[in-house]
């Protein structure tokens, strides 16, 4: 999320949910609906040996407006953090993740050139260790709570935790007491978790415990979604068809700043990325790397991208900049679940379940959702989970606005096109779990395959 809208909580008043309330993992296991998974897998097989139009698509992919910002000026580059992954890491989940191989910033060895070469060391790939809160002060109270939140933890749970973090910045998160986490305070975040508290979608985002000061830093206390999984496998899918939201859009017209660093991520995925404007001045606008990014992966033309994904083995792989049509997505999900089926079904009936909720969510109604992640996670006891993460650019609508999510996008009309995103991805789960049934392989010929944005039979 941009730093603007990380902002200190000063005297926000807001209360925090108890402990006891938010570690909800265990009764919100995703229900097997069997029937409809095999009835929605059966569709999918039509659906992907079908060329004709008609099928699932809502939106049209290719009417994802590319709006157009003139870099001008001085570029501006991200500012760098380092961690420390030397130090020793202790509590359970260092016996559980600690048989990858992490690089120096946390990633593992097995990324690609793509990412190896592209990546901000300021963004986190992967396995990282997850500081916590010390007091820095003896006559200070260690913790200084903003919240009615009785916080229980004793010196002895500050420790630190072996954690996957898919995507964000690194430093963003920190560890807390037994099956919880800090990250770094927002405004917009903190207010969609307080009004999430009484939505449908409750059940579907991870618990929300108040606010944590310390030092002047603010941080929004969660549940840890990993705590209960033994050896995780995680996926982050990040929704929607635009991630960066129309203010950013405003403002950069309105002050254009070229960055350097995403001019380099660009070169880097693809040399002839950038306008010989944008060489000439290596620098390219926020918005307008965010706009190629869509383009390069799923985004616009499914309406959702995978992130990341960290395996229970311990590999994780951020190398997705160009997994772009539905057939490279199912192969990763395919390898993601390791050609297990019954994982494919427990996540699609978790996302039916999901897309319910959304529908029925007064939140969802007035919010335009953007950057928004689903969080999928599974281990080897069958244990299947998807949760609805990153509310950082999640932002309220004007008094009685509405959005249908579902419609396109036309600057103005601040569609963000999850519900189309969320659509086409149960389609493509769905097709996950088909191919396998009806003996095809992965080189299947679908229309995707084509490569080119793909809109009318989806
Ligand atoms: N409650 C949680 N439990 C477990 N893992 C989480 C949780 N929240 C986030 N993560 C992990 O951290 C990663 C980054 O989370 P998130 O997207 O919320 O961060 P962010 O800093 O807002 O990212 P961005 O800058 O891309 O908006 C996720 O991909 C996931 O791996
Ligand atoms: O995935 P990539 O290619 O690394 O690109 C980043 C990604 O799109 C993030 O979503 C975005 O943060 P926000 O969503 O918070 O805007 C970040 O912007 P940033 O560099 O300004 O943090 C981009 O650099």
């Amino acid at each position: 999320m941009p730093k603007e809208y990380r902002r200190k909580s000063k005297d926000l008043g807001v209360s925090g949910t108890p402990l006891n309330e938010g570690l909800r993992s265990d009764r919100r296991a995703p229900g097997k609906s069997s029937q409809i998974c095999d009835e929605l897998v059966q569709k999918a097989a039509q659906i992907s040996t079908s060329s004709e139009p008609g099928a699932p698509t809502v939106m049209d992919a290719r009417r994802v407006p590319q709006v157009t910002i003139t870099p001008e000026g001085g570029g501006s580059s991200r500012e760098m953090q380092q961690e420390d992954l030397e130090e020793p890491v202790e509590g359970a989940l260092r016996r559980k993740l600690s048989n990858s191989s992490i690089s120096s910033n946390g990633s593992s060895v097995v990324e690609s050139e793509d990412d190896l070469l592209s990546d901000n060391e300021s963004k986190s790939k992967g396995i990282v260790t997850l500081e916590p809160l010390v007091d820095s002060g003896e006559s200070k109270p260690w913790w200084k709570l903003k919240t009615i939140v009785h916080w229980p933890f004793s010196a002895t749970q500050r420790r630190k935790l072996n954690w996957v973090q898919l995507a964000g910045h690194k430093g963003n998160f920190k560890a807390a007491g037994e099956g919880t986490i800090l990250k770094k305070f927002s405004e917009n975040e903190m207010q969609c978790f307080e009004k999430l508290r009484e939505d449908a979608l409750l059940p579907f985002v991870p618990g929300y415990h108040g606010i944590v000061e310390k030092d002047g830093e603010s941080f929004l206390h969660m549940t840890d979604l990993l705590a209960n999984f033994d050896l995780p496998n995680v996926m982050d899918c990040k929704m929607g068809v635009r991630t960066y939201l129309e203010d950013e859009l405003v403002r950069a017209r309105e002050r254009p700043r070229p960055r350097e660093d995403l001019y380099n991520k660009m070169v880097e995925v693809d040399s002839d990325g950038p306008t010989p404007q944008e060489h000439a001045q290596r620098g390219v606008t926020k918005p307008r790397y965010m706009q190629w990014r869509e383009s390069m992966s799923s985004t616009n033309t499914l309406g959702f991208r995978i992130e990341g994904i960290k395996k229970c083995d311990g590999t994780c792989r951020t190398d997705f900049k160009k997994t772009r049509s539905r057939q490279d997505v199912i192969q990763v999900f395919r390898d993601f679940v390791e050609g297990n089926m019954d994982i494919i079904k427990s996540y699609l009936s978790r996302l039916m379940v999901i897309q319910q909720a959304l529908k029925t969510s007064d939140f969802f109604r007035q919010h335009e959702v953007i950057g928004s992640s689903l969080l999928f996670l599974h281990d080897h006891t069958g244990n299947a989970q998807v949760w609805i993460i990153d509310f950082g650019k999640t932002t309220a609508l004007p008094e009685g606005q509405t959005l249908n999510h579902n419609i396109p996008w036309q600057e103005g009309n601040r569609e963000d096109g999850y519900l189309w995103g969320l659509e086409n991805l149960i389609q493509t789960l769905a097709s996950v779990s088909s191919e396998e049934t009806s003996g095809e392989t992965c080189c299947s010929v679908t229309k995707e395959n084509s490569q080119t944005p793909d809109t009318d039979g989806q």
